[in-house]
């Protein structure tokens, strides 16, 4: 089984091999890191090209040489010739984590299906069993979890802070934190009632106050 976990990438270097289709996928999948991104390939797809630009990543249009991996942090071996993704693997040092798209195996990590609603993310793997149904069953998830989902995860943000600035019982706080997911919470963020949510808000942090006093 490969281990869950939440990487933070700012200001990690991560080099992809490769400027196809599977390349393109890992790419997108670095949004909003702020990692410090380069590909290294000797042809990029269109929207590559676009992403990199946009993003401020580096293309290096050239065939993988070992000095390219040299800084690596998260290496990306996406080539779609064998011999080459050994030649990757080869070079590799051991502090550095590889994934190479064609042999998950041999592989240090590989990346799970992922939705983002907000700071929200939702990631389902199936260790590599079937990269189809993890895809499939995040469509579904996407349904269920919709646009205005992000909104909902940020009020829980930025009220969970008010409890903790302003209730320092622990048995108050943590019952506080528990009552913050009544549903009439979300139903009034998804109506867009803001007024009748916070005061709502209000009175929990009263009656928790209240009842520490
Ligand atoms: C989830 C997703 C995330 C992403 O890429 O970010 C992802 N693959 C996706 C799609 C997808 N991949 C493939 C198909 C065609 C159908 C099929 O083959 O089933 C489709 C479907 C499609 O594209 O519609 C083919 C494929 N994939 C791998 C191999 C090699 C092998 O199995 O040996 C081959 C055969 C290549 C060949 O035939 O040569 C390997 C891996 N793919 C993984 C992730 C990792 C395991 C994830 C897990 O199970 O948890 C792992 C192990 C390594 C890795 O790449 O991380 C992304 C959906 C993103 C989304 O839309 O949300
Ligand atoms: N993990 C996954 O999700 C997944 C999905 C499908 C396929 N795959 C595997 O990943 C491989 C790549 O798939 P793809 O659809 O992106 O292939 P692709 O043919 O679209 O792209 C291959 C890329 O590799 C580049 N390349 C070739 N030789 C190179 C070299 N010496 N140095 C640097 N770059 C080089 C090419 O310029 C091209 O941009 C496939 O061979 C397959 O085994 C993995």
């Amino acid at each position: 089984m490969y281990y869950p976990m939440m990487m933070n990438l700012e200001g990690k270097n991560v080099v992809i091999i490769g400027g196809g289709h599977v390349a393109y996928q890992k790419l997108k999948g670095l949004e909003g890191t702020n990692a410090i991104i380069t590909v290294v390939s000797p042809e990029i797809l269109p929207e590559i090209k676009e992403w990199i630009l946009r993003h401020d990543a580096k293309w290096i249009p050239k065939e993988f040489e070992p000095s390219d991996i040299e800084h690596a942090n998260l290496i990306f071996a996406a080539t779609n010739q064998p011999a080459v993704q050994r030649e990757i693997k080869k070079h590799k040092k051991n502090h550095q984590l590889l994934l190479l798209a064609d042999r998950p195996n041999e592989s240090d990590f590989i990346t799970p299906a992922t939705l983002h609603r907000g700071k929200l993310s939702i990631s389902i793997s199936t260790n590599g069993a079937s990269p189809s149904l993890a895809k499939k069953i995040k469509k579904e998830l996407e349904q269920q979890f919709d646009e205005n989902f992000g909104e909902y995860v940020q009020f829980l943000e930025e009220a969970r802070k008010m409890i903790l600035n302003q209730i320092d019982d622990p048995s108050f706080r943590k019952y506080c934190l528990t009552r913050l997911l009544d549903s009439d919470f979300y139903k009034l963020t998804m109506k867009g009632n803001i007024e009748k949510r916070n005061q709502l808000l209000q009175n929990l942090l009263n009656s928790c106050n209240k009842n520490f006093m």
